[in-house]
């Protein structure tokens, strides 16, 4: 087709246009015409495009319906943003007006396009970058808000919505001051003001609808700089303030806890320390914290615990324990303390906590009582329950290390005598004494124990021989013997020792204590302040005398006792001068039963008392009765105990005897022997006075046989001697017992006091004994004792 000069003009203008061009031919959409600005901003050169379908420069179809829609509705379209592609396939957007012409008498669409890629872009990033700052806003917890000086709500975030409670669409324009509760919105106005004013920020909190926010009110300055909005950040921190008041609470409670409480790091170092703490320990928070718990240690508490705590705590255990800790002044305090591993989130162990109470006082009370449960109050030796435990304990092992172990009974002699005659306060004061003699005898590894009484044991488990038992036995009797000087008194003890061998005597506690007892006994039948080793008859005789102790009790019940009497003769003219009054038992399975064999043991039981007031008391009544008879009186002596003897109230009881059976004092005679009255000299003179005050009449018995001292001799109220037995045997032969004999006489008549021999058997030794000066004898070379009835015969026929 030929174009006319003036449409080639025309499309020579548009070929200039600073603006892609396109001409299409309405009725099939084919590109008659570009300019050169169109290729250039396609990319597709000319001799493509031309021809080719316009449509294929769109790179969204949708868009190109729109296009064609537009265009069939309205004809034109004007300014619509449209994305074409280029050569390359690369999307730009453009703004395309399309006008309808007519050219070359064919109806054309007339296109404009304007690359406008980089505003479009540049749009997109804005937009991208606006949606991003809303999905930012929104997604914040804290509310942000923008307001202008008004206080009119510009822009607001969900949070912020939320938190006043109304739709983000409501407020947008709205007052806030409007939307908050009157006091709120009044603090935040006046905020707002100091913000414009001054341009800092202000902070502060506020509850809204029970929650509590943290608020801050930032001035945003316009670009010529003027501060006119205002940003509001408020921000929930509700949860967090309950934490920290349930944070302030625990601590508050911890550090007013009654218990001591300790936190440290997995290491070991503290890092906390409350109160009680501090109180307990006495280390003031400075001090310990950083530091290792083991600055308590006190090495007092076993190591077997701290393993036990490392174990259990090493395998995330809680552990729980006594610990004996010391505290800063050096004093040492016990805990109860419970100690657990703190985890993290992933289960590491991060700390410890140690909760431990204080129970100084509650072990302190315990090991007292404990103390008290296993020792003797009086003396704090180990007692018996404590002694059975040490004695087991030392079998163990002598036991695996094949040794022996001594175990030794201790008796004192003469205690109930002393403690009878000078109360019980001095006997408890001479237990102590003892008690600490033995400490002092004794090696720390050994046990002294009291069993009660005068009762003791000693345990020695390291020795290399029984000659070294026995050196110990010597060592505690010698220790005893020492005089004991008590309340003014001088007095003499001793002990008598019975030795039983691990394992030879006895392989547990109760046999060991049986044999010990049962040598202990023989002892004191040997004399007293001495020792015995156990050996196997002892068993069947302590069995035996432990039947005669039942016997004895029974005796006085059944009435069995009786008294003989013997007579007393002077030798000068022949007379009777009186009677010793002897006991006897008439046993009904044991028949007669000598004092000899029974008294010691009413002795060691406290029987001997009442026997004694028995025997007093049947003295009295004989005399009543042989007066009663109407036979003339007669002096009686009657042998006294030592326990019954050092009796406070032995005078007041004689004296009511007297009185009761109308006896006149001078016809009663105490006997006593000597051991009785040199066991406490001092007492012995008191009591001895005080029976002379009152007419009774003193005789010491078996006089030679102890240890009398002189000087106390001279002192003692005595009125008689009697020479024992022992030395009146064949004297007319013996040079000895005739030398002894004399001596006493001699003693006799210098303190003044007369002289009765006792167990005259012979003619020759009356002749000597009267030879030498001896008035009064004894003996069954005149009468064996008697019964009361016979004694009346036998004093009518020796009369005759
Ligand atoms: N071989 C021999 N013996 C003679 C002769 N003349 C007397 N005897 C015995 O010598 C003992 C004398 O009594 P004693 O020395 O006081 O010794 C007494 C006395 O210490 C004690 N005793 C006896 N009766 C009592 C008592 O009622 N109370 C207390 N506490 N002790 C008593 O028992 C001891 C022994 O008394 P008995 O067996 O009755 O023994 C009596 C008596 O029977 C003799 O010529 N030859």
């Amino acid at each position: 087709m030929s174009v006319p000069a003036e449409i080639t003009d025309f499309l020579g203008i548009l070929d200039e246009s600073p603006v892609g061009v396109s001409v299409s031919r309405r009725r099939d959409g084919v590109v008659v015409f570009v300019n050169r600005r169109f290729c250039e901003i396609t990319g597709i050169p000319r001799e493509q495009c031309i021809g080719a379908p316009a449509r294929r420069h769109f790179a969204d179809e949708h868009q190109r319906h729109d296009v064609v829609r537009q265009l069939r509705e309205a004809g034109e379209i004007d300014a619509a943003d449209v994305e074409f592609r280029r050569a390359d396939g690369s999307p730009f957007w453009s703004v395309l007006t399309i006008r309808p012409a007519i050219l070359n008498g064919e109806d054309v669409n007339l296109a404009w396009i304007y690359d406008v890629s980089k505003r479009k872009q540049a749009e997109r990033t804005l937009r991208d970058s606006k949606a991003l700052f809303r999905t930012m806003l929104d997604s914040s917890v804290d509310g942000i808000s923008l307001l202008d000086e008004t206080g009119t709500v510009l822009a607001l975030n969900a949070a912020a919505a939320a938190i006043i409670g109304d739709g983000h669409e409501n407020l947008v324009g709205r007052s806030i001051w409007d939307c908050l509760p009157g006091p709120v919105a009044e603090r935040l106005r006046r905020g707002a003001a100091r913000v414009l004013e001054r341009g800092e920020t202000v902070e502060g909190h506020d509850a809204v609808a029970d929650r509590l926010f943290d608020v801050h009110m930032h001035p945003v300055a316009d670009s010529d700089g003027c501060i006119r909005r205002i940003a509001l950040f408020s921000r929930d921190v509700t949860q967090s303030h309950q934490r920290r008041m349930q944070l302030r609470k625990l601590e508050t409670a911890l550090e007013q806890a009654p218990v001591a409480v300790m936190i440290t790091d997995a290491k070991g170092n503290i890092e906390y320390v409350n109160r009680a703490f501090v109180l307990v320990s006495g280390y003031s928070e400075d001090e310990v914290l950083g530091r290792n718990p083991r600055l308590l240690k006190s090495g007092e508490t076993p190591n077997t615990v701290y393993r036990d705590m490392w174990h259990r705590l090493g395998h995330g255990s809680t552990w729980q324990g006594e610990l004996c800790n010391r505290a800063k002044d050096g004093t040492l305090f016990w805990e109860y303390a419970t100690l657990s591993p703190i985890r993290d989130d992933e289960g590491e162990i991060t700390h410890f906590l140690a909760v431990k109470e204080n129970i100084t006082q509650r072990k302190e009370t315990e090991l007292r009582l404990v103390h008290q449960a296993t020792h003797d109050t009086l003396t704090g030796l180990p007692n018996r329950l404590l002694l059975e435990d040490r004695v087991l304990h030392a079998i163990e092992l002598a036991r695996r290390e094949r040794r022996q172990i001594g175990l030794m009974f201790l008796d004192l002699d003469r205690f109930k005598i002393i403690n009878d005659s000078l109360g019980h306060v001095a006997g408890d004061q001479l237990l102590k004494v003892v008690a600490d003699r033995l400490r002092q005898t004794l090696r720390r590894s050994d046990t002294v124990a009291r069993l009660g009484g005068d009762e003791f044991v000693v345990v020695l488990t390291h020795f290399q021989s029984t000659s070294e038992l026995a050196e110990v036995a010597e060592k505690i009797a010698a220790a005893l013997e020492e005089p004991v000087e008590l309340s003014g008194h001088v007095v003499h003890v001793g002990a008598s020792i019975g030795i039983a061998l691990y394992p030879e005597d006895g392989d547990d506690f109760t046999s060991l204590m049986k044999d010990a007892d049962a040598a202990m006994y023989r002892a004191k039948q040997k004399g007293r302040n001495t020792f015995c080793f156990y050996d196997s008859d002892m068993n069947d005789q302590a069995l035996d005398r432990l039947k005669l102790e039942e016997a004895l009790r029974r005796a006085l019940v059944r009435s069995e006792f009786q008294l003989y009497y013997q007579p007393q003769i002077d030798l000068q003219t022949g007379l009777m001068t009186g009677v010793e009054a002897l006991i006897r038992w008439n046993c009904p399975e044991r028949g007669l039963v000598s004092p000899t064999v029974f008294i010691p043991v009413a002795e060691e039981t406290n029987l001997i008392s009442m026997i004694g007031w028995w025997v007093l008391e049947e003295a009295c009544r004989q005399q009543a009765s042989w007066r009663a008879a109407g036979i003339p009186p007669i002096k009686v002596a009657v042998n006294v105990s030592g326990r019954q003897f050092l009796n406070t109230a032995l005078v007041e009881c004689i004296s009511d005897l007297l009185r009761q059976y109308e006896v006149e004092p001078s016809l009663l005679e105490i006997e006593l022997t000597e051991s009785t009255v040199m066991a406490e000299p001092e007492k012995a003179i008191e009591q001895l006075t005080r029976l002379r005050e009152i007419g009774i009449q003193v005789s010491v018995d078996d006089f030679g046989t102890g240890y009398s001292s002189l000087s106390y001799l001279k002192r003692l109220p005595l009125s008689t001697i009697k020479v024992d037995r022992s030395f009146v045997r064949d004297v007319n032969s013996q040079s000895d017992n005739a030398a002894i004999v004399s001596a006493i006489l001699g003693l006799a008549d210098a303190l003044d006091m007369s002289i009765v021999a006792e167990g005259v058997e012979t003619e020759g030794e009356e002749t000597h004994l009267r030879d030498a000066g001896c008035i009064k004898v004894q003996g069954f070379r005149y009468a064996q004792p008697m019964p009361a009835e016979k004694l009346r015969d036998w004093m009518i026929s020796y009369r005759s």
